[in-house]
């Protein structure tokens, strides 16, 4: 039987635009999930993405330990490097998974600017990156601008554009496109079955593909559930993109919108079967100096819960402290 779908499903070809404003609001206020489809996307691309991303993860680890991970969270973090869960029961070592991180994008022509393997210097590999940027980009600014609609941002402050404005294409930025595995394990462990602990994402919005017969991301919502693989309405299309709201919106809208907690467990029929488990995740973050302030609009002066959070001055956190400060924290830098 097929897994019941927690999440709305959002169409973005749907001709009633409101009807998207209206539902991507609502998403954002319960869950902080929601599914995106009638985006551009084919099956084909995201099977030559997920291609890519085996490709690497095959190179030898001497060969992928010559790209570390830098202070600007590029690069690739091995397995245990990384603990996503920094709650005091958790266990004390890192999740059982290892990533490749694309950043320092500049999102005219989609391109990374850091170290890389020559896997990913072949022009055809090059060329993929570059358009998966690029549409992912583009995906995330029209869904913020129906948010913004939503919210009723104020004209002045940029209105529908407001989220637009923080994300000029070609400003410095934290947003990251990263490869994932998380490998099957020999023995049934049960240190190992969580593979990414609970945390809730730091940037903007997080796009995620997960593949068909690869589950295991569940969300907190009234007690864990799980997202299921669920396929695109639009043949030949990608599946819908698993879309959630990360902390600097609920920063800047004063808690409306939830950065709702998630987590990555194996299924019981993965480790059975001993497969890989394997994810393709954008994380969108604005131009590094952007405030983390309330926005400009009357249902976020109205709302009284948490809103944008201060450094130990009290001044306002920006998109790249807030960042740092995640970073530090989660590969045991301090
Ligand atoms: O691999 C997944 O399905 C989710 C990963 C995730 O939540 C993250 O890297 O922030
Ligand atoms: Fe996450």
């Amino acid at each position: 039987m097929p897994e019941e779908n927690p999440l709305k499903v959002i169409d973005l070809k749907n001709p009633d635009k409101q009807q998207i404003v209206d539902d991507l609001l609502e998403a954002a206020q319960t869950q902080g999930f929601l599914f995106i489809d009638g985006h551009d996307f084919s099956q084909k691309e995201i099977d030559e993405l997920l291609g890519l991303s085996k490709k690497f993860f095959q190179l030898p680890t001497l060969e992928k330990a010559k790209y570390p991970i830098d202070e600007t969270n590029k690069g690739y973090s091995c397995l245990r490097s990384e603990k996503l869960d920094l709650s005091e029961e958790a266990k004390t070592s890192g999740d059982p998974k290892e990533a490749w991180n694309f950043g320092d994008i500049t999102f005219e022509d989609g391109k990374p600017h850091q170290d890389m393997p020559l896997l990913f210097k072949d022009p055809v590999n090059e060329k993929l990156v570059e358009t998966v940027n690029k549409k992912l980009y583009h995906v995330i600014l029209e869904s913020l601008r129906y948010l913004s609609i939503g919210l009723k941002i104020e004209k002045a402050a940029g209105g529908e554009h407001w989220f637009a404005n923080k994300n000029r294409p070609n400003e410095p930025n934290g947003s990251i496109l990263r490869f994932l595995k998380y490998p099957s394990q020999d023995s049934f462990d049960s240190s190992t079955l969580i593979r990414a602990g609970a945390h809730t994402d730091y940037g903007t919005v997080t796009a995620l593909f997960q593949f068909e017969g690869q589950e295991g991301l569940e969300i907190y919502a009234n007690g864990w559930k799980k997202v299921p693989y669920i396929s695109s309405k639009y043949p030949g299309s990608a599946p819908p993109l698993i879309v959630n709201f990360g902390d600097q919106l609920s920063y800047w809208t004063a808690g409306i919108l939830k950065s709702t907690i998630h987590r990555v467990q194996f299924p019981e029929s993965s480790i059975r079967d001993k497969k890989d488990r394997y994810s393709i995740v954008f994380f969108s973050h604005p131009e590094h100096d952007t405030l983390l302030e309330p926005i400009p609009s009357d249902i976020i002066r109205a709302a009284k819960g948490r809103g944008a959070n201060n450094t130990a001055d009290g001044d306002l956190l920006t998109a790249r402290q807030h960042l740092d400060n995640k970073l530090n924290a989660t590969y045991f830098r301090k």
